[in-house]
């Protein structure tokens, strides 16, 4: 039996999984791979293997209402891990959990008083923590005696300075936790970790990462560290995303309360799933499906998106006090060609100098060798950190 590592990344309407084995060294590629959605709806498996092999892609089969099927996708999950797993035993679990609040700034071993504290942060993320926590307690329960580990998206900005991190609002409120504290840290830990290998020296000066997946932010790192990031205290801040706004006056909060009616439910609805990409095209929240189209709506949709990374990159170089080098990840950020190209086109006045060819050719280096600025392309791996930290945790390496 060879030992092996599940790491659970549990959003709101899907779970994703990634199984790894063979552990020492671990392998960047995981064995199994795949993710459940359509969670609350009509959920449904796909996974692959290591060579791209579909495994399954299949709706699930459930009679339970809306509210149960977090549980039973992941009760199906674990099921289905020990139906395709070849001789592994899962040795541990690594949770991405969103919210750390200020008191992970490291990933956790999970026990009763841990998953405890991490319960009292839900307030602080009611739309991502309790569905994080809900994969912790099931695994718990069906994997007893398996060490299951704490992978916070916060931990990493916990470096920013405290400016970086504060609102301009009365002390007494400060002090209830309401601070920005970023998000995607276990992607921008793998960029930070593989920054060396291309910029050598450089790496350690002022770098911009955009992650820009469905959920986009990005952080300015000096010393590979977060000093500065786009998303704030909740993950609805900063960049226009799938179905985010991204910033927005509060004041429009206002006048919809006042004048709307809408109350917080409707503005969680309204803020986190029918904003962004989706509302201004009103086709999709897929870049690819807008990239593809020709109505007026989705282009604008796409030019808005690029539009407010190339504003926040200048506040975020304005952090950092010059740019160094400009790192895209996230599945826009790898995939998409003309949206790197847009950002980098106008983000010339910052010493970014795009050749072209390159980035049409899909390489990891993409700036003209005299450009100020190193820009790059890098696949990120937030699975692979969830793994690492749950095998050193768990105390196997
Ligand atoms: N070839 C591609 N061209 C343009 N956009 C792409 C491509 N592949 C993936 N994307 C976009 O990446 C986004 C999803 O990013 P991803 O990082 O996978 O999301 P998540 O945040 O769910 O992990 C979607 O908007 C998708 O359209
Ligand atoms: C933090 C966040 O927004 O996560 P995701 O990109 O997975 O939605
Ligand atoms: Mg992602």
């Amino acid at each position: 039996m060879s030992e092996s590592i599940l790491t659970l990344n549990a959003g709101s309407s899907s779970i994703k999984f990634a199984l790894f084995s063979n552990l020492d060294p671990l392998p960047e590629q995981p064995e199994i791979s795949g993710q459940i959605d359509g969670i609350g709806a009509r959920p449904h498996i796909k996974a692959s293997d290591k060579a791209g092999r579909t495994l399954d892609n299949v709706d699930i089969v459930t009679t339970d209402g809306r509210d149960g099927q977090h549980q039973t996708a992941l009760a199906f999950l674990v099921d289905w891990l020990h139906a395709h797993e070849a001789g592994w035993r899962i040795v541990a679990v690594g949770h991405r959990v969103v919210h750390g609040a200020d008191k992970y700034s490291q990933p956790a071993l999970i026990d009763d008083a841990t998953l405890e504290l991490l319960r009292t942060f839900i307030p602080l993320a009611p739309l991502h923590q309790p569905h994080n926590l809900a994969g912790i307690d099931v695994l718990r329960a069906t994997l007893p005696g398996v060490p299951q580990i704490a992978c916070f998206d916060t931990a990493f900005h916990m470096t920013q300075p405290r400016l970086a991190s504060a609102f301009a609002l009365p002390r007494r409120i400060s002090a209830q936790g309401v601070r920005r504290y970023g998000f995607h840290g276990l992607s921008y830990e793998y960029i930070a970790g593989r920054l060396p290998q291309y910029l050598g020296d450089r790496s350690d000066g002022r770098v911009i990462v955009a992650h820009l997946g469905n959920g986009a932010s990005m952080c300015a790192m000096q010393w590979r560290a977060s000093i500065a990031t786009t998303m704030g205290f909740s993950t609805l801040d900063g960049l226009m995303m799938g179905t985010r706004p991204g910033a927005i006056d509060p004041g429009v909060l206002l006048y919809l309360m006042q004048f709307e009616h809408l109350d917080a439910a409707a503005l969680a609805n309204l803020l986190y799933k029918e904003s962004g990409l989706l509302g201004v095209s009103g086709l999709s929240q897929d870049m690819r499906t807008l990239l593809a189209s020709g109505t007026t709506e989705a282009r604008e949709a796409v030019d808005l998106f690029c539009y407010r990374i190339v504003r926040e990159m200048g506040s975020l170089a304005a952090a950092l006090g010059g740019l160094d080098a400009l790192v895209f990840t996230g599945g826009i950020g790898e995939h998409a060609t003309p949206v790197r190209e847009r950002i980098c086109l106008d983000s010339r006045w910052l010493g970014v100098e795009l050749d072209i060819a390159a980035n049409q050719a899909g390489i990891t280096r993409i700036s003209r060798a005299k450009s100020l600025v190193d820009v790059l392309v890098l696949p990120t791996n937030e699975e692979w950190v969830i793994a690492g930290h749950a095998a050193r945790l768990a105390d196997m390496r």
